[in-house]
């Protein structure tokens, strides 16, 4: 049986592989990017006035002028005007490219406008100091065109689409997302719409794991199968055929009906692992078959989310070639007692204490308590070798909200 560790590296040693896509930019969040972003022109582009107010040459002001003859107004959008001679502003517009012969711009705020006798308009300052090129926005100041925004393998969340649409990339090469299958398995489920006999459920995983992928970016695709051996390996062959990664709930424990694990063998799907040293989830499966993985999750459903969050979405990060945020830790709210030789995901709720994540454990009724997770928001990993987890002490965290 592996260790946790052990699982987890011999599941992100097997990635398959991804082609790349084109996809339009304003579709793009989420994904990962796989061509560099650079810029086209300066940032920003121009010399761009960052007040509205009026334009001067520094230098009129420095010699004690404070009252301009408004000779323009220029709008953003327009072409730039000019100061040409002494004593002369021009009222401007934040976005306004840098007239010729402006050196400042000063904010309304600071200026008293009035209309003279004979029909001129005059800017008189009020402020007490000036600096030269103030409320300009030097061109390049930010960027130089042809620098690298934004590297390969990025993943591309608002800011990188700001970025992308405004060097006018309408298209970005973006690693293709796999084709997921969810299948969950067993006699005793019924959906949603059904009444269930009395010895039935209705079933829950499928729904809760793509909801979940969904958050992930992941549209995948459901099916749920009867507890037939014949039926499964028939129907698993030809998911298999059209998906990247299987993702099956229930059927892989010791019980007679649990057939993923014999319906792999028959269908030469090399087995990496069955069964891993922690609790919830020991019975979950593990193999590949070209570029094609299954992850064999087991049917108790906090039990298939500990295997989503803890295994599958991290898989997902590594094939999609994502840039994740390191392993979040949180330290444990109250003392713990788990005295068997196995990791145990702690459902737990996490709350901020003056900028410290404080777990507090909701440990529920085992792992087919799914109404106890209404109250958490992460499982909390607490290692196998250690018996008595004390409040305080620090573990690795996986969120399954926000956090
Ligand atoms: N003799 C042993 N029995 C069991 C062992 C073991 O090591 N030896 N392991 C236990 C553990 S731990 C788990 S977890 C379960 C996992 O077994 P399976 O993966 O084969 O899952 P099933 O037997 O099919 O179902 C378990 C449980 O979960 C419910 N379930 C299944 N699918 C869904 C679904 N889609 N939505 C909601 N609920 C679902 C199912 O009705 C069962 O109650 O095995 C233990 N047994
Ligand atoms: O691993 Mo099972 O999930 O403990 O119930």
């Amino acid at each position: 049986m592996k260790s946790v560790d052990e699982a987890t590296r011999v599941i992100l040693d097997h990635p398959i592989d991804l082609e790349v896509e084109t996809c339009s930019t304003s579709k793009a969040l989420g994904r990962t990017l796989r061509e560099e972003i650079k810029a086209d022109r300066d940032f920003p582009p121009f010399d761009r006035v960052t007040m509205d107010g009026i334009a001067i040459n520094y230098e009129d002001w420095k010699k004690g002028q404070t009252k301009f003859l408004v000779t323009g107004v220029q709008t953003a959008g327009s072409p730039p005007l000019e100061i040409a001679v002494a004593n002369v502003a021009l009222e401007i517009m934040t976005g306004a490219m840098r007239p010729e012969g402006a050196s400042a711009v000063v904010p309304v705020e600071e200026v008293v406008f009035e209309e003279a006798q004979d029909g001129q308009r005059y800017a008189t300052i009020t402020a007490e100091v000036l600096t030269l090129n103030q409320n300009i926005h030097q061109q390049g100041k930010d960027r130089k065109a042809g620098d690298v925004l934004v590297p390969a393998n990025t993943t591309i969340d608002h800011a990188e689409i700001a970025v992308a649409v405004t060097v006018g990339k309408t298209e970005l090469k973006v690693t293709c997302q796999p084709k997921v299958a969810i299948v969950s398995t067993g006699n005793e489920l019924v959906d949603t719409h059904e009444t269930p006999a009395p010895y039935q459920i209705r079933r829950s995983n499928s729904y809760a794991l793509s909801a979940a992928l969904a958050n992930r970016g992941i549209q995948a695709q459901l099916w749920h199968l009867p507890d037939d051996q014949t039926l499964i390996e028939e129907q698993l062959t030809s998911i298999f055929h059209e998906f990247d990664i299987i993702i099956t709930s229930g059927g892989v424990s010791k019980g007679k009906k649990d057939y993923v694990p014999t319906v792999m063998k028959q269908l030469n799907v090399e087995k990496l692992f069955h069964r891993v040293k922690q609790r919830p989830g020991k019975p979950m499966w593990f193999g590949k078959k070209g570029n094609k993985v299954l992850f064999g999750l087991p049917g108790n459903p906090v039990s298939t989310l500990v295997g989503l969050f803890k295994y599958v979405i991290p898989y997902l990060d590594k094939i999609e070639g994502r840039t994740t945020s390191p392993v979040r830790y949180a330290k444990l709210g109250q003392d713990f007692k788990f005295d068997r030789n196995l990791t145990y995901f702690l459902s737990v709720n996490v709350i901020n204490k003056e900028g410290e994540l404080w777990a507090n454990p909701v440990p529920g009724h085992g792992s087919g308590d799914f109404a106890n997770l209404l109250e958490c928001n992460a499982f909390l990993e607490l290692s196998e070798n250690q018996q008595n987890f004390l409040a305080g002490s620090v573990y690795p965290l996986i969120p399954f909200r926000n956090i």
